[in-house]
């Protein structure tokens, strides 16, 4: 597990522009040297964000896509389309503006797809995709980079407090219910899942997150803070404005 890193920034739009553009330094850097990029998406308003600002960035330098794959963190267990869906926010945002392979893109199940109603069952067929992508180097691909939207209960991805999902450690996916937060029926990576990615970014904007932020950087238990385990193997990065930053 790597130490984590603090980059402050005085507001959630100059938070999401900075991690936009390390971010497009990182997939221009992998398209030269001619390999795949695996970028983890997330929801919520600075993560959407983020994504716009990408975007934005990608329009204006004309980057590739064509080595890049998206996948999701987490997602609401939704019909396909629902505007509360990740996957829906992130297309609009992001990923129906570049030009970017179909197959490269890996949302998670919706409601009302191939999985009948069963959230389980769709964590299981995500699981599958992601070994599947890994060829046989693990059950997930090594991510680039895993971004991870902080709840103020200091969730992260559908990693809620107190929920079973925080402490399983066998399976890349789990099916979340129950969730604290609405809808109440999720698919999430797994702590093991996400601390397969390079590079970990924890983004927080808003003084709601400080709480969060300062247990997420202070050893607390994944039980009481699932963000004080998301990790990645080479480097941990926490995007903070001056609000979530303020109690540290
Ligand atoms: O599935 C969800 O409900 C969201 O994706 C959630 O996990 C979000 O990332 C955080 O709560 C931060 O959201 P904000 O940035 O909007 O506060």
């Amino acid at each position: 597990m790597t130490e984590p890193e603090i980059v402050r920034t005085n507001d959630a739009g100059q938070l999401a522009q900075s991690a936009a553009s390390r971010l497009a330094k990182l997939i221009v850097s992998a398209e030269v040297e001619e390999r795949e990029f695996h970028l983890v998406l997330t929801g919520g308003g600075v993560g959407i964000r983020t994504l716009a600002a990408l975007r934005d960035e990608a329009k204006a330098s004309g980057m590739k896509w064509s080595h890049v794959h998206l996948w999701w963190g987490d997602e609401r267990f939704l019909p396909e389309g629902d505007p509360e869906r990740n996957e829906t926010q992130a297309c609009e945002a992001l990923v129906n503006d570049i030009d970017i392979p179909s197959h490269q893109v890996h949302p998670m199940p919706s409601s009302d797809g191939t999985d009948n109603h069963d959230a389980v069952r769709g964590a299981t067929n995500y699981s599958a995709a992601l070994s599947v992508a890994a060829r046989g180097n693990g059950p997930v691909p090594e991510f680039d980079v895993c971004l991870l939207g902080l709840g103020p209960d200091a969730h992260v991805a559908s990693l809620f407090p107190g929920l079973p999902g925080v402490h399983e450690d066998e399976a890349a996916v789990v099916a979340v219910h129950d969730s604290p937060k609405p809808p109440p029926t999720r698919i999430s990576l797994t702590l093991q899942a996400i601390g397969a990615a390079r590079q970990v970014w924890v983004l927080a904007s808003g003084e709601s997150k400080a709480e969060a932020v300062r247990l997420g950087l202070s050893g607390a238990s994944v039980d009481r803070a699932p963000v004080a385990g998301a990790r990645g193997s080479e480097r941990t990065v926490f995007w903070v404005d001056e609000e979530a930053a303020s109690k540290l």
